[in-house]
């Protein structure tokens, strides 16, 4: 299956349990690969596939207004998101790390896999 991916994507929203994660947004980084329910087509028109600039912009503006207490919610919560605004979505994978949260730990995040057809 033909897939677009974001990589590296860093994205703010106001995540955490704690008192202190509270007060302002943090910065998370999230790997996203997209499965789409149709291969490339062959007629190099951006209308026709997923515009990942799109993806990036409708996320950012998307997470900046939702608060969450967990990495769990919020995956779960961007899954729903994606699949509800691209209808040509067919699958998600999705990573969210949460960056410098435990010392001496390189990385602590999540990470789901979710169907369209699985949502209806
Ligand atoms: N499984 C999870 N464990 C924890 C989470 C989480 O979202 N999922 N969050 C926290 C705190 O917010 C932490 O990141 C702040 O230090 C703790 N454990």
């Amino acid at each position: 299956m033909d897939k677009i991916f974001l990589r590296g994507m860093h994205l703010e929203t106001l995540i955490g349990v704690y008192e202190w994660e509270r007060q302002n947004r943090q910065s998370l980084v999230f790997n996203l690969e997209i499965g789409l329910k149709d291969t490339f087509k062959n007629n190099d028109e951006i209308s026709e596939t997923v515009h990942y600039g799109v993806v990036h912009e409708r996320l950012r503006q998307h997470l900046h207004e939702q608060q969450f207490l967990l990495l769990e919610s919020l995956a779960n919560d961007v899954a729903q998101f994606l699949f509800q605004t691209f209808v040509e979505i067919a699958w998600i994978h999705l990573q969210i790390i949460k960056p410098g949260i435990l010392p001496n730990v390189q990385e602590v995040g999540v990470e789901i896999e979710r169907y369209a057809n699985a949502q209806e």
